[in-house]
């Protein structure tokens, strides 16, 4: 099987083509890498040279591709592939293909089923789901499997990284010039921690700061708008969590899922504080169970101070599998409301990890 790679040295592929070496995933196929900038220069794992990422003809001769390029090469390259008759499956870390109706979003912990189904149906479009999305998911399975969740509100805490790689960068380069502004005071146990703050206020609004890819200040600071503006008030990261949850459910009556989302100063991994509306009242025993049991990854952490604090946050579960949910309990509210806090590293379950699952599909089919 010939699988072409694009967008393999980026981010989100760097974490693919390791996860894919993890794994085991070259084995049995043969892999094609490309690039839009250095085509002609070699390829990793001694794979040749580079080749032109928007040569239709090249392209045209793989079975499968693998594109973690982003959306406007999804939306140049696709439609020009389709229209010259490619017949091969299109794996794809960009929103931009999500919802058009002969694309599946892949989650296969949560959506084998539907996965199985389109693939039967002869669908040929796999795209990854947006992080904040998938992770939820992940988390809940147990919940929405049992057909538990009547509605779900997300209240999200999203990383840097989900912002691209320069932005991770200069989320620290804003925390250094915060540190510096303060650091000789910091250096005096006697010095006065209102002078601190103030140093530290006036490096955040002034002019040192360096802000050119969040156009604000990160560090020290929280940013409640992600993505664009679309409808109703609500952002488009936050639109995503009700139209890709049920596209990746393959709900036939949609269940209402809105929030607000939230970008915050973790490196790589996305939390969520959720507001789960029950259809009816379970013993939370049977909720835990449910919630524990779905799949390999997820962990239920003990509703704990000392387990929370421990387990339930990004430093936990950066640069891991591990999707641990915790803080869940009934609410006051009443015994149908439900509350949990989860985390998980964006660029695994959030990006990468879908993809290369779904080309162990495919080839799995033979
Ligand atoms: N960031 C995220 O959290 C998520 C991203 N996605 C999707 O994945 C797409 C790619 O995201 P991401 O990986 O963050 O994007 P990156 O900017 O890290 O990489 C995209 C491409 O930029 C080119 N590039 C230019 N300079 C460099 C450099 N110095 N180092 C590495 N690559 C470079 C590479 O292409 P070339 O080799 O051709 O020059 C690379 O494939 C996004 O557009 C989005 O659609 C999906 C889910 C999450
Ligand atoms: N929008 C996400 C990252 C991302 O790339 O999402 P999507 O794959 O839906 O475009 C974030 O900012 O955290």
């Amino acid at each position: 099987m010939k699988v072409g790679l694009v967008g393999w040295r980026g981010m989100v592929g760097s974490v693919l083509l390791d996860r894919m070496r993890e794994e085991d995933d070259f084995q049995g196929i043969e892999p094609v890498f490309f690039s839009t900038s250095q085509v002609g220069g070699p390829a990793p794992m001694g794979g040749g040279t580079l080749h032109d990422a928007g040569d239709i003809n090249k392209l045209k001769q793989l079975d499968v591709i693998i594109t973690c390029q982003g959306g406007d090469y999804t939306k140049e390259v696709h439609p020009a592939l389709r229209q010259a008759g490619w017949k091969g499956y299109w794996i794809d870390a960009a929103s931009s293909l999500r919802m058009e109706k002969d694309a599946v979003i892949v989650l296969d912990p949560v959506n084998r089923r539907v996965i199985d189904e389109a693939l039967a149906r002869g669908v040929k479009d796999f795209i990854g789901g947006n992080c904040t999305v998938s992770l939820m998911l992940m988390a809940l399975g147990g919940l929405f499997r049992a057909g538990l969740v009547e509605w779900i509100s997300t209240m999200t805490y999203q990383a840097a990284s989900g912002a691209g790689a320069p932005n991770m960068r200069e989320l620290l380069s804003q925390m250094g010039v915060l540190h510096g502004a303060a650091k000789d005071l910091l250096a005096d146990p006697r010095s006065a921690i209102l002078e601190i703050d103030q140093k530290v206020a006036a490096a955040l609004n002034g002019e040192s700061l360096p802000k050119q890819e969040f156009g604000f200040p990160l560090a020290g600071n929280l940013l409640p708008w992600i993505d664009r503006e679309v409808e109703d008030g609500q952002s488009r990261e936050e639109w995503k969590g009700f139209a890709e949850t049920n596209k990746i459910l393959g709900t036939s009556s949609p269940i209402p899922v809105d929030g607000i989302c939230v970008r915050i100063g973790a490196m790589r991994s996305h939390s969520q504080a959720l507001t789960i509306k029950l259809t009816k009242d379970v013993p939370i025993g049977e909720i835990e169970n449910l919630i524990a049991n779905d799949n390999e990854w997820v962990e239920l952490v003990p509703n704990t101070k000392a387990d929370s604090l421990a387990r339930l946050t990004p430093a936990y579960t950066s640069g891991t599998l591990r999707v641990p949910i915790g803080r869940v309990r009934k609410m006051k509210m009443g015994p149908q409301y439900l509350s949990a806090f989860t985390c998980g590293d964006q660029l695994l379950w959030g990006a990468a990890e879908p993809l290369r699952r779904m080309l162990r599909i495919i080839k799995a089919q033979g």
